[in-house]
């Protein structure tokens, strides 16, 4: 069984919420869905919560998930689920370097991870981007 990874999929105003990598060299770079890997023991809305928290310094609701999975290779997938911002600014305070809101005419202005491309797809035939 793949090891799950979330990705949250932040919208305020229309704009889906973007961050830029810093980390690993491998992916530095690439922008993806503020996230990460789901813990033993935890759910994936609560690794939600807790990722958002730790990478940017915010706490959300979790909302829908987004239909679909993509693979990371052969031991991780990525789901990813809607979310608001409940408190807070977000800030790149850890694995990433930038922060960026995306319309859907600059959706795909960012040079998103490969898994990324269909999930964000995914999130604009869902959210109703500005
Ligand atoms: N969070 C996130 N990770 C993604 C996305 N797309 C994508 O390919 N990935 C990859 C990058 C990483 O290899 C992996 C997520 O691992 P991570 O490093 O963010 O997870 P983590 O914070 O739990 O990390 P760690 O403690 O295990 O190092 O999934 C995405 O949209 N969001």
């Amino acid at each position: 069984m793949p090891q799950i990874v979330v990705g949250a999929a932040i919208v305020r105003r229309g704009m889906l919420l973007g961050a830029r990598r810093s980390a690993p060299a491998t992916l530095a770079g690439g922008w993806e869905l503020p996230g990460g890997k789901v813990e033993p023991g935890e759910s994936e809305l609560a690794a939600l919560v807790r990722e958002c928290r730790e990478e940017l310094g915010i706490e959300i609701t979790p909302g829908a998930r987004v239909p679909g999975e993509w693979p990371l290779g052969p031991s991780l997938v990525l789901r990813v689920y809607l979310a608001e911002i409940v408190t807070g600014e977000p800030a790149p305070l850890e694995d990433h370097d930038e922060l960026r809101w995306l319309g859907a005419a600059d959706l795909f202005a960012v040079p998103w991870l490969p898994a990324d491309v269909p999930a964000v797809t995914a999130v604009s035939a869902l959210a109703n981007l500005a």
